[in-house]
C-alpha cells in the first residue's frame, strides 16, 4: 500500500480521536531479522510470528532496542514495520517504534505505521537535544500526534540509554491535557513502585507497559497489567506463569519464576558482558531456533565460543537448546 504524507494525514477530515490501548499480558519486543551479511531477512517475520502465536504471545513492539531501529534506515524500519503488520492473524497488537533524532523522520515513520493499520506508536525523545523539563516533552509528543492522529501513541522511558529522566507521572498528568492519542508509556526503570505506581495513578485508561524482565513480578505486585519483555521472545513460559500465579494471589510462586527468570538472563549476561542487545539476540536463537542472524554494529555480535557456552549453560537448566 501506498503511504500517504504525513501534512496529508495532519490534516485528515476526522482529525484527532481520542484512543486508548487495550492490551493486558505480555508483549514482545522483536528482533531485527537480519542475513548474515547484515541485509534486511524479512522472510523470517512470519515463522517469528507464528512462533510468538504458538508461545501466546499476542502483541509485539516493533523496530525498539532489541529491534535494533535506531540502527536501520528509515527505509528498513518501515518494510520491518510492514512486515510485522502482514502478520496481525498470529499476532494482534503491533506497536511500532517510530523514535529517531530527526522529527521528520518519526512524523514519516508514524504516518506509515498509522496507515498501515498499527495498534499504537511509540517514539523514544530526542536522545540528542533531550528535553529538558516534561512540558518540553509533552511539546515533542503533541508534534508527533500530528503524523498519526486516530492511533494511540506511546513515550518510551529508558533512561538507563536516553539519558532523559523526567518524571514520568508528571509527564503523563500534562501529556493527557494536550496530546489526546496519548494512551501511556513503557516505563524501562526499575523503579515500579516509586514512580511505576504514581503513573499507574494518574489515568486509568492509560497502559503503563512495564519494560524491564527482571521487576516484572514486582510491577504486578503494584497493579501492572502489561509488559513489554525481551524475554517474551524466548521464555514466554517464565513470563505467563509470573502473569498467572500473581493473578492467583501467589506472590511466593511468583517470585520462585522470577529468580528462575533472572538466573536465565544471568546467563545470557554472563558471555555478553552485561545488559547487552546482542545476548538477547543469540539467547533468542539458542532457545527458539528462529535464525535472526546477527546484531548490527555497534551492537557487537556474541562470538561462537560465547554462543555454545550459552547453549551448554541453558541446556543445563533444562531449556530445549537449538
Ligand atoms: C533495553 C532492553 O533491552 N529492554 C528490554 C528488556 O526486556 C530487557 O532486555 C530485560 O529487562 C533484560 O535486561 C525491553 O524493555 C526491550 C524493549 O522493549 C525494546 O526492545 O524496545
Amino acid at each position: 500500500m501506498a503511504s500517504i504524507g504525513w501534512k496529508q494525514s495532519r490534516f485528515a477530515p476526522h482529525g484527532y480521536k481520542m484512543t486508548r490501548l487495550n492490551f493486558k499480558g505480555m508483549m514482545a519486543p522483536t528482533f531485527a531479522p537480519f542475513k548474515a551479511d547484515g541485509s534486511l531477512n524479512l522472510e523470517m517475520v512470519k515463522p517469528y510470528a507464528a512462533h510468538l502465536k504458538k508461545q501466546g504471545v499476542t502483541g509485539v513492539w516493533v523496530n525498539g532496542s532489541v529491534g535494533e531501529g535506531l540502527s536501520m534506515t528509515v527505509a528498513e524500519r518501515k518494510a520491518v514495520a510492514e512486515a510485522w503488520l502482514a502478520c496481525r492473524d498470529d499476532v494482534p497488537t503491533v506497536i511500532v517504534h517510530c523514535g529517531a533524532v530527526c522529527l521528520k523522520d518519526v512524523q514519516e515513520m508514524a504516518c506509515h505505521a498509522e496507515s498501515h493499520g498499527a495498534s499504537a506508536v511509540a517514539v523514544l525523545p530526542n536522545v540528542y537535544e533531550r528535553p529538558a523539563t516534561t512540558d518540553q516533552l509533552v511539546d515533542y509528543m503533541q508534534e508527533v500526534a500530528k503524523a498519526c492522529p486516530r492511533t494511540p501513541l506511546f513515550y518510551y522511558h529508558i533512561p538507563m540509554k536516553t539519558c532523559v529522566n523526567l518524571s514520568m507521572s508528571e509527564f503523563l498528568a500534562k501529556g493527557v491535557k494536550r496530546v489526546p492519542t496519548l494512551a501511556g508509556i513503557k516505563f524501562t526503570d526499575m523503579d515500579v513502585s516509586g514512580e511505576g505506581r504514581k503513573c499507574l495513578a494518574v489515568d486509568s485508561t492509560l497502559t503503563i507497559f512495564s519494560g524491564f524482565d527482571e521487576s516484572l513480578q514486582e510491577a504486578l505486585s503494584v497493579g501492572f497489567t502489561a509488559c513489554v519483555n525481551s524475554s517474551g521472545n524466548f521464555v514466554p513460559q517464565l513470563g505467563s506463569r509470573i502473569f498467572s500465579l500473581m493473578a492467583a494471589g501467589d506472590a511466593d510462586g511468583a517470585k520462585k519464576v522470577q529468580d528462575q527468570l533472572l538466573d536465565c538472563l544471568a546467563i545470557i549476561f554472563a558471555e555478553s558482558g552485561g545488559f547487552n542487545g546482542a545476548g538477547l539476540k543469540a539467547a533468542c536463537t539458542i532457545l527458539t531456533g528462529l535464525q535472526l542472524g546477527p546484531t548490527r554494529l555497534p551492537v557487537q555480535m556474541l562470538t561462537q565460543d560465547r554462543m555454545n557456552t550459552v547453549r551448554k549453560n541453558l541446556g543445563s537448566r533444562g531449556f530445549k537448546v537449538y
